[in-house]
């Protein structure tokens, strides 16, 4: 298989995400670009809009006009959070401080993932958290008040965690530090400090002072990572040819993936890099043609690859020996249990994988077709990393539910197809 040209992926979801919360939180008028255009992205758009933030339909140019800190609106209906995790954990935070109740509800996939990790360090500051039927699971109501200052060690190394109490805080006015085992992802704390928050990171400690203001800012958001590791595994299992992936975010606590796949032997290179907008950025670069061997990831890089696991595991596969991946319980609570499923459709198209209690092990046979029925739980990470192996010669892999990439990366199909040459 030859790989050849260019594919622009969509905008960082996480990035998205954050650029229309922090608008709706600032003071004026904030321009953002090249936002995801996504079905989790338009859920946080569909929650703004519910407390009273005018946030246009999603497109090239998105302009919202900030409510302050504490301006939103108590919601008439039911803030519907569809798949999306950092929606409903990023929005509870900000709820958190305003003086009224919203109730959080998703899909089937969602309303099994754990809330009591953000809900505790909500009410530690104030806030009151009922859920419907099973505590800390949807259908759950943030009871907003008067917040407190808190100083709180999570016990995982979650991104949403953290920005649930920073925006919690930051919307309350209040002092918070947040502790986290690991780095995870800092885009929150990039883009207050961007917005003339003064925070302060130090080792795995992050600090945000009382009083803060959200100032407007017109941001581009870069290309998501997440999705780009996708094209970044197709270039290093083609034979031969070149795929340039531009304008991709190159923060380090989101670039695990690219170091893995250097590691494991693949030519991964960047062109013209450069900072925008507070975040690093840049081409990469991924050759075919070269043979790949296992690798382990554990401890702090887990963090910084946790979304590109499942696609970690399809490369292992086609890599010389075993790939282990530890310390990633995490992988048990995303839109499906990542672990079994990844385990369990890596076997149904020919692959050899375990399940280890906190990740998995994958015997790889080197390059090789694959052949089978993928059941991807409505997982958009599961699809499209399947969608890859699917994509090699003499492949024949049915993917159950191809259109559960719209989470994140509508597209994501012809991007495919169109980077094979
Ligand atoms: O903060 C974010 O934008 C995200 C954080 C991660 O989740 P956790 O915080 O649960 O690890 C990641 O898996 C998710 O896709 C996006
Ligand atoms: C885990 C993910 O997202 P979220 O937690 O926002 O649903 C993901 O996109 O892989």
């Amino acid at each position: 298989m030859r790989v050849a040209g260019s594919v622009r992926v969509p905008g960082d979801k996480s990035i998205s995400h954050r650029a229309l919360l922090l608008a709706a939180l600032g003071d004026g008028r904030s321009r953002v670009t090249r936002i995801l255009d996504s079905a989790d992205v338009r859920s946080t758009a569909g929650v703004l809009r519910a407390m009273g933030v005018a946030v246009p339909a999603l497109g090239p140019d998105v302009v919202v006009e900030g409510r302050g800190v504490r301006g939103l609106t108590a919601p008439s209906s039911d803030l519907d959070c569809g798949n999306s995790g950092t929606t409903t954990r990023l929005t509870a935070g900000i709820v958190a401080a305003q003086p009224f109740a919203a109730r959080f509800v998703g899909d089937a996939s969602l309303s099994r993932r754990p809330m009591a990790r953000v809900a505790r360090p909500l009410e530690a500051m104030g806030a009151r958290v009922t859920y419907d039927g099973d505590a800390g699971r949807l259908p759950m109501t943030v009871h907003g008040g008067a917040l407190q200052d808190l100083d709180w060690t999570s016990e995982t190394s979650s991104a949403q965690v953290k920005s649930a109490i920073v925006l919690a805080g930051v919307a309350a006015g209040v002092e918070v530090t947040v502790r986290e085992p690991h780095r995870s992802r800092d885009h929150t704390e990039r883009m207050l400090a961007a917005r003339g928050v003064d925070v302060w990171v130090h080792d795995r400690a992050v600090h945000v002072p009382a009083g803060a203001r959200v100032a407007a800012l017109d941001t581009a958001v870069p290309g998501d990572p997440s999705s780009a590791a996708f094209f970044a595994a197709l270039g290093a299992l083609a034979s031969e040819g070149e795929l340039r992936l531009p304008d991709v975010c190159l923060n380090p606590t989101r670039t695990g993936f690219f170091f893995a796949l250097a590691r494991m032997g693949a030519r991964l290179t960047v062109d013209d890099e450069r900072q925008e907008g507070g975040e690093d950025v840049g081409t990469v670069v991924v050759e075919g043609g070269r043979a790949l061997r296992g690798t382990t990831v554990e401890g702090e890089e887990v963090p910084s690859m946790i979304d590109e696991l499942p696609l970690l595991a399809c490369v292992a596969a086609c890599a010389e020996g075993e790939t282990i991946v530890r310390g990633a319980s995490e992988l048990r609570v995303k839109e499906s249990d990542r672990i079994t499923a990844v385990v369990t459709a890596l076997r149904a198209v020919g692959a050899e994988a375990e399940e280890l209690p906190d990740g998995f092990v994958v015997y790889g046979r080197g390059p090789r077709a694959f052949a089978g029925n993928v059941v991807t739980h409505a997982d958009h990470r599961l699809a499209m990393a399947f969608g890859v192996l699917g994509a090699l010669p003499g492949s024949d892999v049915a993917v159950d539910d191809p259109a559960c990439v719209d989470v994140s990366f509508p597209g994501f199909w012809r991007a495919l197809a169109g980077a094979i040459a």
